[in-house]
């Protein structure tokens, strides 16, 4: 798989004018093959894996909110990446998960060909179905590559999305004190 995808990379060498086979980017296809494999393993990973059993039984029924998680994606319309953070509040409904597994569920779906606001659905969904919160809340804060370095080349905007789920999108007052306690910094 990577030999075959090394080969590919070749070919893009070549496609841009360049020589494959001199000395500095000699080995650059399986490096970028490689590279280009870890950025998509989340499509290698499933949520009961990466979850591992990390689901703990807890009375607490107040807000937790896991704040400045760092998120590294691709955007699947131009493959550059997009860089953020995510911010993710559930109310727990009789367990809680744990602390690390919402980074974890965050990089599952970031490394993968993505646009933002489905990762932004995908993660909330995610963390629902593993906590049976209540309700779930994610925002995303991104700046674009594919703007910044291409395109319009826009350095200093970013994009922000949100999914509130349950609770979070019946009730304003849990709805206000998530996006508080989001910007509060
Ligand atoms: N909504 C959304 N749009 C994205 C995301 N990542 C990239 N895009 C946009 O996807 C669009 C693709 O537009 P096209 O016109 O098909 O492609 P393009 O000619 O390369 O577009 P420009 O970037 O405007 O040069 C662009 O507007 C990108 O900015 C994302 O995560 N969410
Ligand atoms: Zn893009």
């Amino acid at each position: 798989m990577t030999e075959e995808l090394a080969n590919h990379y070749r070919h893009i060498i070549s496609g841009l004018g360049e020589d494959p086979q001199r000395e500095g980017l000699r080995d650059t296809p399986k490096r970028a093959a490689k590279a280009m494999q870890f950025l998509t393993r989340g499509y290698h990973q499933s949520l009961e894996e990466l979850i591992n059993g990390a689901v703990f039984e807890s009375e607490t029924d107040e807000m937790v909110l896991v704040k400045d998680i760092e998120l590294y994606s691709m955007c699947e319309h131009h493959l550059l990446p997009f860089i953020g953070k995510c911010h993710i509040a559930y109310l727990p409904n009789g367990r809680v998960l744990g602390l690390s597994k919402f980074a974890r569920i965050v990089d599952m779906y970031a490394r993968r060909m993505q646009i933002q606001e489905n990762l932004t659905r995908q993660i909330a969904e995610a963390v629902l179905q593993v906590t049976e919160a209540r309700g779930v809340a994610v925002v995303i804060e991104a700046k674009h590559m594919c703007m910044m370095m291409r395109g319009v080349e826009k350095q200093n905007s970013s994009m922000t999305s949100s999914v509130m789920l349950g609770a979070f999108r019946e009730n304003q007052p849990t709805r206000q004190e998530f996006l508080t306690l989001v910007n509060g910094r």
